[in-house]
């Protein structure tokens, strides 16, 4: 019989055919693709796009878009090239392109040469020389656009979940515009199509028909098409671009609403209730996933729940607490992809990158705690933080689509349902909000002289982009004539901030040559938090004993060196973190991110400068390099001590505190530099070095 199987086999592979198990796995998936609302209105969708260049399409949580639009382009007779489907997050762009290649019949990415479908995100590159559809972070493409302007080996750019109004999305958009313009000139046509379940779909209409933005034009409204046949709405743009407007009414599976009657203080508490709640009453399967504002809430309730799973009797199915957030590295991330293990339930704990796009497979329930942390920018300070906010209607209704995706679901909100009614309807732009020096280093690197005309669909306060100008000047990104400098150029191609790229383009001058030591500091900057909770003062104390060898009286920059250092020369790193606690997995992240930079250093010929000086230098000659690299790009973050003991920012003169987590938490030194800025109840200062006023003057002159 097994001989008989065998024969089968071989038969089967030298015909071509799949596997009767590969066979019946396709055609459940093309029986799932026939059942989704989109899939009635694929014709729709492609005639729109023969005749129009943008297709804006709105449609419910699950009705299809991500997966199948790219799917219906695929064959079309203007597709020569590429379709690039751009996504807010890398774990939607990694994992919706898992889906797109199996249901294309494809291997994923570059795990062969014969691979249609694809992603690309920062960090990894896994693309084929046949990829058809790649699926890209808005970041990614924006960078691509540094090789070539024109985005030339794409037919189709779909930006997906534009309602997220990242700043990446918005200058994405702008680019488009003047593509589709003419004002860049490419060779093939370019079909665009905008698409989201929350999309404000008349601005971003108004945006592609209107010359000078979104406030005036043409109203989309008399033509508006209800049964979204994505008919022309634009017959008198003034931009010629034109443009059709499509909806998909419906989605696959129902999702069930539950509020709380009154509000509640303690998310956590509420969120832990709730969970076992569901635990315990539900049928299995159905796993729920859980939405926090971060790392900290995230790891708290971690504990708590799997301290609480722990007294549960036997008759009880297990529970596995998977936590989910951008620092985590991406192996983990996966983790929550996989089906859970027999007779257990799947409780993923994670901050808001699950809450566009992604499916995971088993959730059938979500709880919201309505909150998230934002990053926002106040200019009159020149301070950026990060605070927990109450979130919109637009992301709030995104969460609950997590559920209802492979089956009806259930979706408990943590508010009532008229905190709910009372949210704001979207998301504030990112561009709005945040720090723009790096968006406008975006524009200049790309050959927009004139930033402050630049087509932008919500355009920033003229004064906020003069005072980003500012900065870039003085970081020496643009000259004096506002022209991007050669040290601007290496910044934009560097995937940092512009204040980091500006720390490690100084670090490899041949004067500092400290460039390794810098890129190890970096790439802990750009992990949440490599040491372990303290929250009690008995933990707080083992903490301190535990990793006293590798703090540097320095400050938090150089003990974080000290730190990848002693990591990357342990035999075994695992045993290393745990004796310092400090987290394995975020150190995983640190190496990658470090292997990465030093690898793009070299590409763009950063060296680490002449080394001989700093082989002679002493420890404190070294560290004084390091931190003068750092003031370089962060001279905007310092403070100085005052005679009653507190600090005062140099810029702002605002008050502010060391955070607990530094090293430097209780001590006085007559200045500090710090890398974040941080508002919970108080303004703290976070990733904190001590340094010398007069360095300042050597640095800036
Ligand atoms: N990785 C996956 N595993 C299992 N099913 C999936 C997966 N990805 C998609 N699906 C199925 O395909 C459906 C449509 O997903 P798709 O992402 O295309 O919808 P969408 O309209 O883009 O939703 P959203 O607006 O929430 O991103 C899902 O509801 C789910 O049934």
């Amino acid at each position: 019989m097994a001989r008989d199987d065998a024969a089968l086999s071989l038969k089967r592979k030298r015909d071509g055919e799949p596997h009767p198990n590969l066979q019946a796995k396709r055609q459940k998936l093309i029986e799932g693709r026939r059942n989704l609302p989109i899939w009635k209105q694929q014709d729709g969708i492609r005639k729109a796009l023969r005749q129009h260049q943008v297709l804006i399409l709105s449609g419910e949580t699950g009705s299809g878009k991500s997966t199948q639009v790219p799917q219906f382009l695929l064959q079309e007779a203007w597709n020569t090239g590429k379709i690039a489907v751009t996504q807010p997050r890398r774990v939607a762009a990694i994992t919706l392109a898992h889906r797109v290649a199996d249901e294309v019949g494809t291997p994923c990415g570059s795990s062969s040469p014969a691979s249609k479908v694809g992603y690309s995100v920062r960090f990894d590159d896994s693309t084929s020389p046949s990829t058809r559809i790649k699926f890209v972070t808005e970041g990614i493409l924006l960078q691509e656009m540094l090789r070539d302007a024109t985005l030339g080996e794409y037919s189709c750019v779909i930006v997906d979940e534009v309602h997220e109004r990242s700043v990446n999305v918005d200058l994405l958009l702008g680019f488009l515009k003047q593509l589709l313009m003419g004002r860049t000139k490419r060779q093939k046509p370019l079909k665009v199509v905008v698409m989201s379940a929350t999309a404000d779909v008349d601005s971003i209409f108004r945006f592609f028909t209107t010359t000078d933005g979104p406030a005036n034009g043409l109203d989309p409204a008399e033509n508006h098409l209800p049964n979204g046949n994505g008919e022309d709405v634009s017959k008198h743009s003034q931009t010629n671009i034109k443009v059709a407007i499509s909806h998909v009414e419906g989605r696959q599976y129902p999702v069930n609403m539950h509020y709380l009657s009154k509000p509640t203080n303690d998310l956590i508490d509420t969120g832990l209730q709730r969970i076992f709640q569901i635990h315990c009453k539900e049928p299995m399967p159905g796993d729920i996933l859980v939405f926090l504002t971060g790392q900290e809430s995230i790891q708290t309730l971690q504990k708590l729940a799997e301290e609480f799973a722990e007294s549960l009797g036997r008759e009880v199915p297990k529970l596995l607490v998977l936590p989910l957030f951008a620092a985590l590295p991406q192996a983990a991330q996966q983790r929550i992809f996989l089906p859970a293990p027999a007779n257990t339930r799947k409780v993923i704990l994670s901050t808001n990158i699950a809450e566009t796009s992604v499916t995971v497979p088993g959730v059938r329930f979500v709880v919201d705690t309505g909150k998230a942390k934002i990053r926002q920018f106040r200019s009159r300070l020149g301070l950026e933080s990060l605070l927990v906010k109450t979130i919109s209607k637009s992301s709030a209704d995104q969460r609950k689509g997590r559920a209802g995706r492979e089956a009806p679901g259930q979706c408990y909100r943590l508010y009532t349902e008229d905190g709910y009614k009372s949210l704001e309807k979207d998301n504030t732009p990112e561009i709005l909000r945040c720090e723009l020096s790096q968006a406008l280093l975006n524009m200049k690197a790309r050959g927009v002289d004139d930033v402050l005309n630049f087509p932008l669909l919500t355009p920033p306060r003229r004064e906020t982009m003069e005072k980003a100008l500012l900065q870039l000047l003085q970081l020496g990104a643009l000259d004096e004539n506002g022209k991007i400098s050669k040290t601007g150029r290496q910044m934009a191609r560097l995937p940092l901030t512009p204040s980091l790229g500006r720390v490690i383009i100084e670090a490899a001058r041949a004067e500092t040559s400290c460039l390794l030591e810098v890129i190890d500091i970096v790439a802990c900057l750009s992990v949440e938090n490599i040491f372990l909770n303290t929250d009690t003062e008995e933990a707080r104390e083992e903490a301190q004993i535990a990793r006293s060898q590798l703090y540097r009286r320095e400050g938090d920059h150089l003990t974080l060196m000290t730190a990848v250092r002693a990591y990357a020369e342990a035999d075994d790193r695992r045993r290393w973190s745990d004796k310092h606690l400090i987290s394995h997995r975020a150190m995983q992240s640190v190496m990658d991110v470090r292997k990465q930079l030093r690898a793009q250093c070299q590409a763009a010929k950063l060296t680490d400068g002449d080394k001989t000086p700093s082989a002679s230098a002493s420890a404190e000659e070294v560290a004084e390099n390091i931190l003068k690299c750092f003031l370089r790009g962060f001279w905007n973050n310092v403070a100085r001590l005052c005679p009653d003991g507190s600090y005062k920012t140099f810029v702002g003169n605002q008050t502010v505190a060391i955070h607990p987590s530094s090293f430097l938490y209780g001590r006085k030194t007559e200045a500090i530099m710090y890398n974040e800025f941080v508002y919970t109840n108080k303004t703290y200062a976070r990733g904190v070095s001590a340094v010398q006023v007069r360095w300042l003057d050597d640095i800036l002159g």
